[in-house]
């Protein structure tokens, strides 16, 4: 039989530098980064066969814009004419032997082998002159372009070892070719790396990293000098500080400054780090590097122990992820509770201004609940105010599961002083349900709306005989509505009906406006739903006889009034219990209006 014929894989290269530079990298920016890595990886490889070699990093811009050139010029590792054939210019091969994305040992940052192609996004050439620091290697000059062609020449130059790279700015790139933005890039993605950057333009010469920030040693120090730490925060991350909080992990490979937002943020807002690997800067958005509850800071983290993905822009979830997330979480965790022992007013300050986030927190961790309780906020019918207040005012707290529920009893609890904490934000409940394990003299009581009817005064039993037939019409006007009319004294004066539903009546009222914008098939399914709930659903509407119109309508005799009177109670009382208004409850209240003007009209006529 004849063997099948083997054929190679082609790579169409200008297909590839198209994926990369719309589908992986974020902006063609990053070119500098991977020259910039590929400098410190080169260096770093070299000082491992020699400890003692100071390696150097230089940049030179030669023009402006088009027509410029960019040479970035290392004293690494250099290169072989066989490495080049094998690493350099083989897609997807690196000589930087860490694959092993279980490897707990990081020596370099690049890894994949594709990194050098993002050059091809802002120069249609990349030229290299790179001589091996191996005994006796040429200087070589290898000259890659965008339709997948290379050449390598010998040279016949003295050369130190080491490679120098250079880009010809293609049309459209002119912007990453002024001195600026060069310099800006260079700082950005390596103010902390071990190795001095000089950048060098016409008229100019500056060295990017000059200082590294002795908190890349030690976090800690930043406690000292916090106003240091604050300007290097605006300076990398373009936002003004007040707080910032030391980060560090256990083994001490992970660490970094967590800059507290100067600005609430919602618990959905994207949660972006920047991460320095090996004191390179290899990602601006890192998500998944703080547990979610920490939502309100923006971090400043390097490290020498994550695998970054491809694109940088994440770091591979595995067990180190998972442990330095935590430990990074714990660093923070106890910033907050030493800061609770020791600046009491900086803590509250934070949690003025983070609450939610605190709650999250204190919902996942009991001993941080223990700490910060007191100063958490929660809105209430005595207003908004911490637990320690609320406590101080009675240890018998009320609350409601949901927002609907309290402010279907905040108005007339308020009017009664009794305290009614709103549960329904998100934590709320399951955190004031804990309260009693952190204070066992608190107690709390999870309440419903049909609760606060325990406040209502009951009629004498001549009154109940004076309004016996009044209530009977009012009953028979309300049927239609599957709603009780009841006849009680309670405060507030000014409140003269109450509407009161059971949970099964809410239900069926839920259903009931589903079913009003549904399609005739779906509306037939929700009324065999609703009809289940009919048996238990009622709703009651309480007419306060404290109230001096109520008490009008009722010792009058009403007549005509007293319908229209009854139905705009209705639909008053629903909302100001925040419920949603069916139609034909919408189109009562507005004939009801009508009516009542005309009423009135006549009735001054
Ligand atoms: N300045 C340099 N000095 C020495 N060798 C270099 C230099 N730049 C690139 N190389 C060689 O070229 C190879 C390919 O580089 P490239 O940037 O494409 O990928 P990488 O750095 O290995 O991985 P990654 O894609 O993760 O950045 C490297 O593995 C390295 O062997």
């Amino acid at each position: 039989m004849n063997e099948p014929n083997a054929f190679r894989f082609q790579v169409n290269l200008g297909g590839m530098i198209d994926i990369l530079s719309n589908h992986l990298y974020s902006s063609p920016k990053v070119f500098l980064r991977e020259l910039l890595q590929n400098a410190t990886d080169a260096i770093t490889a070299r000082r491992k066969s020699e400890p003692g070699l100071a390696g150097e990093i230089s940049v030179e811009l030669v023009g402006e814009g088009s027509g410029s050139s960019l040479v970035l010029e290392d004293n690494g590792v250099g290169l072989t004419e066989e490495e080049i054939h094998q690493f350099l210019a083989m897609i997807g091969q690196s000589s930087k032997g860490n694959r092993d994305f279980l490897s707990q040992e990081i020596t370099f940052i690049g890894r994949f082998g594709i990194g050098l192609l993002s050059c091809f996004m802002v120069s249609d050439e990349i030229v290299m002159i790179t001589r091996s620091a191996q005994e006796g290697s040429p200087p070589l000059e290898w000259r890659g372009k965008a339709d997948g062609t290379y050449t390598i020449r010998k040279l016949e130059i003295e050369v130190a070892p080491g490679t120098k790279v250079y880009l010809r700015c293609k049309p459209g790139c002119e912007d990453y070719f002024t001195p600026g933005r060069v310099g800006e890039l260079l700082y950005h993605y390596g103010v902390m790396l071990p190795y001095p950057i000089r950048f060098q333009y016409e008229g100019g010469l500056q060295t990017v990293n000059e200082h590294i920030p002795d908190w890349l040693a030690q976090p800690d120090v930043i406690r000292t000098r916090k106003q240091e730490a604050l300007q290097f925060g605006r300076r990398l991350l373009g936002e003004t500080f007040t707080e910032c909080i030391p980060l560090q992990t256990s083994s001490g490979r992970t660490g970094g400054i967590a800059y507290i937002l100067p600005y609430t943020v919602n618990l959905n807002a994207k949660k972006t780090h920047r991460v320095y690997l090996k004191q390179m800067l290899v990602s601006e958005k890192a998500e998944n590097i703080l547990p979610d509850w920490a939502f309100f800071v923006k971090c400043l983290i390097w490290t020498d122990e994550l695998q970054p993905t491809a694109s940088r822009e994440g770091f591979y979830e595995n067990e180190r992820l998972d442990q330095v997330r935590e430990e990074l979480g714990d660093s923070i965790r106890r910033e907050l509770i030493r800061m609770s022992a020791y600046e009491p007013d900086r803590l509250q300050s934070v949690i003025r201004l983070h609450a939610h986030s605190m709650k999250a927190l204190a919902a996942e961790d009991d001993t941080f609940f223990r700490v910060i309780y007191k100063w958490l906020p929660f809105e209430s019918t005595y207003g908004q105010h911490t637990l320690g207040e609320l406590m101080e005012r009675s240890r018998k707290l009320g609350f409601t599961r949901t927002v609907d529920e309290y402010r279907q009893i905040a108005h007339i609890a308020k009017a009664q002083s009794l305290l009614i904490i709103n549960g329904g934000y998100v934590y709320d409940a399951e955190l004031i349900d804990r309260l009693p394990e952190v204070c066992p003299d608190v107690e709390v009581e999870q309440m419903a709306s049909t609760d606060v009817s325990l406040a209502f005064g009951d009629l004498s039993e001549p009154e109940r005989h004076q309004y016996y037939e009044a209530l009977r019409q009012a009953d028979a006007i309300l049927q239609r509505f599957r709603c009780r009319a009841e006849l009680k004294r309670f405060q507030p004066e000014s409140l003269p009906a109450l509407y009161l539903a059971s949970k099964e009546y809410n239900a069926m009222r839920s259903i009931e406006l589903t079913k009003q914008e549904s399609t005739p098939l779906f509306a037939s399914i929700l009324t065999n739903v609703s009809n289940r709930y009919h048996e238990a659903a009622y709703a009651t509407l309480v007419l306060n006889l404290n109230n001096p119109m109520i008490a009008r309508l009722f010792a009058a005799d009403a007549g005509a009034m007293l319908p229209t009177a009854l139905e705009m109670l209705y639909v008053n009382a629903l909302l100001m219990g925040h419920y949603p208004l069916r139609k034909e409850e919408l189109s009562l209240f507005n004939e009801g209006l009508l009516r009542l003007m005309d009423l009135g009209l006549n009735g001054n006529n």
